[in-house]
């Protein structure tokens, strides 16, 4: 990475790489996987056999990148798509791809694709259960009461800023940042809500795909704006894009789709009723919940397989939640961020919009004025503090 208000020198699309000198990526490889890997071991009392796979993660992961074991399912398919870096060093190796090949591993060592009693068990449950306990979560859904005798359009902007903000709710970004990021001032960066708005009147019959991005504090806000959309008739359908399994930490599941559902169930009030509302729409088919293969791959979007592309051809709109959506939507790659986001996206098979806070290095979309006040009032710490968030639209 460059030194603070220089320009990277590195190639326009060039893919981010671990390796790079005093790098975000490098960062997160180098510090917050071993210190992933501690704190699991610390939150289960797994036996020796998941303690000394978690040992041998951890001893990997500053060396050479090895296969997966001779009886994993999905052995084939990791073989294909790291052909060019299995045998590498860890360090070596595309971003997107080393962290994807990380979760992969991490989730064989605590033994969630064995059978056996850990078949199953997400290692990341506990930091997510305590997430939904905070007394900050509850006042959130306290403060919804106040909002339905609010103006449409305010109603509208609340419950957007929800979900937004919500992705703040990383545990990943949490693992390294402390709680800092979410007391600082946030800006955004960008901000083509009013493009959103209008691809959803009210009345329309649309269809709208949302793929989510963390569980509990983000999860909820995106829930309550999935209601939003299906009770004021912005949307006849939605889809909503949950992982296939445990991922990136505090990625959401069905099964955290279902925690936050018995939370804001639990909460009374208006949660509550949301939460009967989209129990009902689960119900009826008018808020479908899909977990393709495809969102715990190291792929980007424009690699995605032909029924997913086929899918989100059907939307009115998808609506990408989180840094990492973004990151497989744009490219994993050193765009100057004055590339157009238009440009970027066009190979997306449906309208899109990305509703991201800005925490790891990839941008664009930015115009120069908004890019050269962020450099001049921090250097490129901007790109991954945690601070600024984004709403970006392609028709
Ligand atoms: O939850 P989000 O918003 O996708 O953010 C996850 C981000 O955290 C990181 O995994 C770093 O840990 C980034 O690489 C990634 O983009």
């Amino acid at each position: 990475m460059p030194e603070p208000g220089e320009t990277p020198a590195t190639a326009p699309d060039a893919p981010v790489i671990v390796s790079e000198p005093g790098s975000f990526a490098h960062g997160v490889l180098t510090e917050r996987h071993p210190a992933l890997i501690e704190k699991v071991r610390a939150a289960f009392p797994y036996g020796p056999g998941r303690r000394r796979a978690l040992d041998a993660l951890a001893r990997e992961i500053t060396g050479a990148i090895e296969p997966l074991g001779p009886d994993a399912a999905d052995r084939d398919r990791w073989q294909r798509w790291g052909a060019p870096y299995i045998g590498r060093s860890w360090l070596d190796v595309p971003f997107l791809w080393a962290e994807a090949y990380f979760y992969r591993k991490l989730l064989g060592a605590v033994g969630y694709f064995d059978e056996g009693p850990w078949q199953g068990i997400d290692p990341f449950r506990p930091f997510k259960e305590a997430e939904l306990g905070t007394t900050e979560a509850r006042e959130e859904l306290a403060a919804l009461d106040g909002l339905a005798t609010r103006p449409p359009a305010e109603q509208d902007a609340a419950l957007l800023h929800g979900a937004l903000w919500g992705n703040r709710a990383d545990l990943g970004f949490r693992i390294s940042a402390g709680d800092r990021a979410a007391a600082e001032d946030t800006a955004l960066v960008a901000d083509d809500s009013a493009a959103l708005w209008s691809l959803l009147p009210a009345g329309a019959r649309a269809t709208v795909h949302l793929v989510a991005d963390n569980a509990g504090r983000e999860l909820v806000p995106d829930l309550l704006l999935v209601d939003h959309l299906l009770r004021r008739h912005r949307a006849d359908r939605v889809v909503l894009h949950v992982k296939p399994r445990p991922y990136y930490v505090s990625d959401a599941t069905m099964a955290d789709t279902l925690d936050c559902l018995r939370h804001c169930g639990a909460a009374g009030g208006a949660a509550a009723e949301a939460a009967r509302r989209l129990r009902d729409a689960l119900r009826r088919g008018r808020l479908d919940v899909s977990a393709h293969p495809f969102f715990c791959s190291p792929l980007t979007y424009e690699e995605m397989p032909g029924d997913l592309r086929e899918r989100f051809a059907g939307a009115t709109v998808t609506v990408l939640k989180g840094d990492l959506n973004y990151r497989r939507l744009v490219g994993d790659r050193h765009w100057p961020p004055t590339t157009s986001f238009t440009d970027r996206t066009a190979y997306f098979p449906s309208p899109v919009a990305a509703l991201r806070i800005l925490k790891s290095d990839v941008i664009v979309g930015l115009g120069p004025r908004t890019e050269a006040s962020l450099v001049a009032a921090r250097g490129q710490r901007w790109r991954t503090s945690g601070e600024h968030a984004l709403i970006q639209v392609r028709h």
